[in-house]
């Protein structure tokens, strides 16, 4: 039997679509072992009483050392492992922030262009919410 997670018990996990000369940032996991080795959007789970664009903040401070800012929701959201659900901002780097290093979380980081964007094995998880960004980049996203 399928269970849907009720909304009021869903964690929404954050990831950013960080954009940066007209590539996208994808980061590989380190950890936990099941997860480690495919690329996702880096990010993190939402504490309660924050806002899921402060959320996106804190976690690309912590996991790649970079000042973001959101810039706006890709419409739609995931289903991740329950509880999770996985929401996906675009975002920017500020100017000045120092580039992005894989200090948590990530062991290797990769700007992707358009043209390569399958190039990473992403999460199987990730692949809708990769092909809802990709179809938007293509639309202008910047
Ligand atoms: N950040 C992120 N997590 C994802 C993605 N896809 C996916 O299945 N996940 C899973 C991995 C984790 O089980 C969960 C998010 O955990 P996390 O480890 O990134 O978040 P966190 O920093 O807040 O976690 P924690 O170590 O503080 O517990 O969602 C994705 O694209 N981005």
């Amino acid at each position: 039997m399928t269970r849907t997670t009720p909304e009021a018990e869903r964690i929404v996990v954050v990831g950013a679509a960080l954009l940066d000369d007209g590539r996208l940032l994808a980061a590989r996991r380190s950890a936990p072992a099941d997860l480690a080795g495919r690329w996702e959007l880096p990010g993190g789970k939402v504490e309660a009483g924050e806002r899921p664009e402060d959320a996106l903040v804190r976690e690309l401070r912590e996991e790649l050392g970079v000042d973001a800012e959101p810039v706006g929701r890709v419409p739609g959201q995931w289903p991740l492992r329950t509880p999770y659900v996985l929401q996906v901002w675009t975002a920017r780097l500020r100017p000045g922030s120092p580039a992005p290093s894989p200090l948590q979380d990530h062991d290797e980081l990769r700007w992707l262009t358009p043209a390569e964007l399958w190039d990473v094995p992403w999460l199987d998880q990730d692949v809708p919410a990769v092909r809802e960004v990709s179809a938007r980049w293509g639309a202008g996203l910047s």
